[in-house]
């Protein structure tokens, strides 16, 4: 499913007014019946409920006049508030049609407002503003608003609740709390991402008769099971485990040793044909026999840290790999720098980068371009914090606006970039995908290991970067929703959501 911003949305829409010849008002017209039909859908009698209409200016409120005609056939107790009178030209005709009805028309102001607290409606519409909102909402917009998050009402708000901003899903000051939005056509990005999502409530997409051939050229999908690769996930009876690749993890230290074996373990069970894991000799040994399938690597270490001259030795079995996974546990240290450094070198495999190694990587200038220039294909696996070390900025910046700095992260190194978070993007720097499976029972130490174990996993069985990254974060996500069908977010833990990934598996393949 496309997701889009405001302006592709304008653009398109002007492409079916302008160059298909589709009226507004037609589109107008069936974007506030829409709206009316959800809410008949939902109350089904709506002969005694006392509904209000809050409508902008702009074609947003056009949509709530028209949907205000329709509430106007159900109920008597139907009320319109306006900010004023110069509406855009197509709301004006629906205006017009509302006083031809004689409906309770009120022009918005501070004595309307206080009046409005005194009234006790049982629906409210918002048709304030919706992708046209380019500034902060103040003063009585502001105070309707406030109004609006006060009553006890059921909301529905007209494409996007106001004051969300629909580029970015942050709030412009004030926005609506909505119960349910119905949005036109496609999502826009601020109706999945947060806080933008949750204010929407349950959020309802429309076809309101726009030609979908418009919207081919978008870049941005939400990452639905069909967006996904499952080709490679087939196995032939006549295989090996040469066939599913060997994955070399550099992970853990004295002081996280967990990191390594939730990423290796991940690996094993996301499907690679053998797993290496590098980490200091004295974890590998509290590892022994607890984690038969992977091959314990011990490295040399000096104060529970791998060392640059111990993992050289490792030399003959680092030249077998066909995927590294990189960073989980290891520590900021010189040693680790050294490690990527030497990695980026002398190998031409591809690469998953998370944790420490990115946390190295934003200190180095030398990193960065060996980065930039290494050939095979490379996966970035930044949270917001990360993400702002690498791009130098503040981690605020990152939170406004992540897709911009998915790809930023994917331009500036010519990798995949997964960056984590509630709706975690994944971007080529070409496609973006918005991730809206998983749960907070996910924020938790580890859960980042155990991805970077399942991508490095789908490299290794052959699938190309980005399709390795939306498989992997969709079975992460989604093996951590199954669990929260019988356990609550306080009690997943990132090892169960390994366990469940058979399930995960199951549902992706079968279902
Ligand atoms: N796309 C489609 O396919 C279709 C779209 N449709 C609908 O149209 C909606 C988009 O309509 P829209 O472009 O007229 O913008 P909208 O959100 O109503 O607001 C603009 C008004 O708000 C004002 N304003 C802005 N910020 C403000 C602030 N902070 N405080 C105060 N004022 C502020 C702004 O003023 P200005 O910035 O010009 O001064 C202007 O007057 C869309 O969301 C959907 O519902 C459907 O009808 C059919 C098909
Ligand atoms: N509230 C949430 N909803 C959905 N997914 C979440 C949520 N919080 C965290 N996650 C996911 O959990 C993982 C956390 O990764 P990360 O922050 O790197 O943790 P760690 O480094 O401790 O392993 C990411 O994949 C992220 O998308
Ligand atoms: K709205």
């Amino acid at each position: 499913m496309y997701v889009l911003t405001s302006q592709q949305m304008k653009e398109i829409d002007k492409k079916a007014t302008a160059e298909i010849g589709i009226p507004e008002v037609v589109l107008m017209e069936n974007a506030g019946f829409c709206v009316f039909e959800e809410i008949k859908k939902d109350f089904g009698c709506l002969k005694d409920k006392k509904i209000a209409i809050f409508c902008g200016k702009g074609n947003n409120g056009g949509d709530g006049f028209v949907t205000a005609r329709y509430l106007l056939e159900e109920s008597k107790d139907v009320h319109i508030f306006i900010f004023g009178e110069e509406v855009t030209p197509s709301s004006k005709v629906f205006l017009q049609v509302l006083k031809n009805l004689g409906a309770d028309i009120q022009k918005l102001n501070e004595e309307v407002i206080t009046s409005l607290y005194q009234k006790k409606f049982d629906i409210v519409v918002d048709g304030i503003f919706g992708i046209g909102l380019t500034r902060d909402v103040e003063g009585l917009y502001k105070q309707v608003i406030e109004y609006i998050n006060s009553s006890k009402a059921y909301v529905y708000s007209i494409d996007i609740p106001s004051g969300v901003c629909s580029d970015t899903g942050k709030i412009k000051g004030v926005a609506v709390k909505a119960n349910k939005t119905i949005t036109f056509m496609y999502p826009k990005v601020g109706n999945i991402l947060y806080p933008g999502t949750h204010l929407c409530g349950k959020l309802i997409v429309k076809d309101i008769g726009i030609p979908k051939v418009l919207a081919e050229n978008v870049n941005t999908k939400v990452l639905t099971k069909e967006e996904l690769n499952l080709e490679k996930l087939y196995r032939y009876p006549d295989t090996h485990k040469g066939d599913y690749g060997k994955v070399g993890v550099v992970a853990g230290s004295k002081f996280f040793p967990g990191a390594s074996i939730l990423c290796a373990n991940a690996c094993v069970k996301s499907g690679c044909g053998l797993c290496f894991l590098f980490s200091p000799a004295e974890n590998v040994v509290t590892h022994n026999f607890r984690y038969p399938e992977i091959i314990l690597m011990p490295v040399e270490s000096k104060d529970g840290i791998v060392t640059f001259e111990g993992f050289k030795k490792k030399e003959e079995f680092l030249q077998k790999l066909d995927v590294i996974a990189f960073g989980c546990g290891l520590t900021q240290s010189e040693e680790t720098e050294k490690i990527l450094i030497h990695i980026l070198k002398n190998f031409q495999i591809p690469i998953v980068i998370d944790a420490d190694g990115l946390n190295v990587l934003a200190k180095s200038e030398e990193l960065h371009s060996l980065l930039r220039e290494y050939e095979a294909c490379k996966i970035l696996t930044p949270h917001y914090k990360e993400a702002s070390r690498i791009l130098g900025c503040d981690v605020d910046d990152v939170a406004k606006n992540p897709i911009d700095a998915a790809l930023e992260i994917s331009k500036r190194f010519d990798c995949v970039c997964i960056l984590k978070s509630a709706r975690t993007i994944i971007t080529d720097s070409h496609k973006v995908f918005i991730n809206v499976l998983g749960n907070p029972g996910m924020a938790k130490g580890g859960s980042g290991d155990v991805l970077t174990g399942i991508v490095s996993a789908m490299l290794s069985q052959g699938y190309d970067a980005l399709d390795a990254a939306k498989l992997a974060v969709y079975l992460h996500s989604l093996s951590a929703d199954i669990l929260l069908e019988r356990k609550t977010v306080q009690t997943i833990l990132p090892s169960e959501i390994i366990e469940n990934l058979d399930i995960a598996f199951r549902r992706v393949i079968e279902d």
